[in-house]
């Protein structure tokens, strides 16, 4: 446990976000199984498409992997779509996982200005929030100060998150890759990061809390725009594992010299071996395996 400094002056003794998922790499491998209830899966699965169906979908999937993998990333869209009923299904998840002791990163990308970041600060990573699990994800791209109540409420209560830098979508590299005054968006988005983790890494901590999204896809985009993903020391949150394409190899080339900041994360890879828990535990086993092996052991911390 290390005890950091938040810029408002808030202390905090928890034991931080990146400490507690390097742990969970480290004992169970680096895999996080994304919670995505795509319709298609429903009907694959047998699930009705209503709140219902997301709600067993998502159990089932916590059940096959606590205990298995590092996390699970529960992607909010597939949720809310159903109103104020799925995200109480978004609730029992965030809920279950705490249970089981899996880590749970609330995929809800959500950025805006600084007043309105205070709402969904409280609302992803407040005290008593059920819509806070460990982590959530923002974007950046009404300027990263923005995200700093984010921050701040992430530290103070020992949670983290993860802020878009490299998507695993070709699109995002016309704002990604943009120059500000000759330095790409990213790696100016991969700077703040590192400067908002310097107090707990100072304090011990193996990585921080502040972490990025990277694509497992992004080929040798950060190599060729300078974006420094060691120099970060925060977890370094890789969808596009499966389904988009990504996996152990391109996980090895992309993420070369931080390899031990990986979360790799896989959806639809892994829950097209559903309905069956045990055929779920089996797939997301697999994987985990596959890029255990890539990524090589995590240190504890
Ligand atoms: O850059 C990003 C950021 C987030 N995602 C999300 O991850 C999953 C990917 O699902 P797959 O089925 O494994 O393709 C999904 O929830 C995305 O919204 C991403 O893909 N890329």
């Amino acid at each position: 446990m290390s005890t950091t400094t938040t810029t408002t002056g808030e202390r905090s003794t928890r034991t931080g976000f990146g400490t507690r998922l390097s742990q969970a790499m480290a004992a169970r491998g680096p895999l996080c199984v994304g919670i995505d209830p795509h319709v298609g899966l429903l009907h694959r699965w047998d699930l009705p498409d209503d709140a219902r169906g997301v709600r067993e979908f998502s159990l089932r999937v916590v059940e096959a992997v606590a205990g298995q993998v590092a996390a699970v990333k529960p992607q909010s869209a597939f949720f809310e779509r159903y109103g104020s009923a799925g995200m109480a299904a978004l609730e029992e998840t965030i809920a279950a996982c705490r249970a089981a002791g899996l880590l749970c990163v609330v995929d809800a990308k959500r950025g805006d200005i600084g007043s309105t970041m205070d709402g969904y600060a409280d609302a992803f990573l407040g005290k008593d929030s059920g819509f806070a699990g460990d982590a959530v994800t923002l974007s950046p791209y009404l300027g990263f100060e923005t995200l700093r109540p984010a921050i701040e409420a992430a530290l103070a209560t020992g949670r983290g998150v993860f802020v878009l830098a490299l998507t695993s979508n070709p699109e995002g590299a016309e704002v990604q890759h943009a120059l500000v005054d000759g330095v790409p968006v990213a790696a100016v988005i991969a700077r703040h990061a590192a400067a908002a983790n310097v107090a707990e890494i100072e304090a011990g901590a193996p990585l921080g809390s502040v972490g990025l999204v990277v694509g497992a896809t992004i080929g040798s985009a950060a190599r060729d725009l300078g974006v420094d993903l060691a120099a970060v020391r925060g977890p370094l949150l890789a969808p596009g594992v499966g389904a988009q394409g990504g996996g152990a190899a391109q996980i090895r080339d992309a993420f070369a010299g931080a390899l031990g900041a990986v979360l790799p994360s896989s959806s639809r890879d892994i829950l097209r071996a559903g309905p069956s828990v045990d055929d779920l535990r089996a797939a997301a086993r697999a994987i985990n395996a596959e890029l255990r092996d890539a990524v090589g052991q995590v240190p504890a911390g």
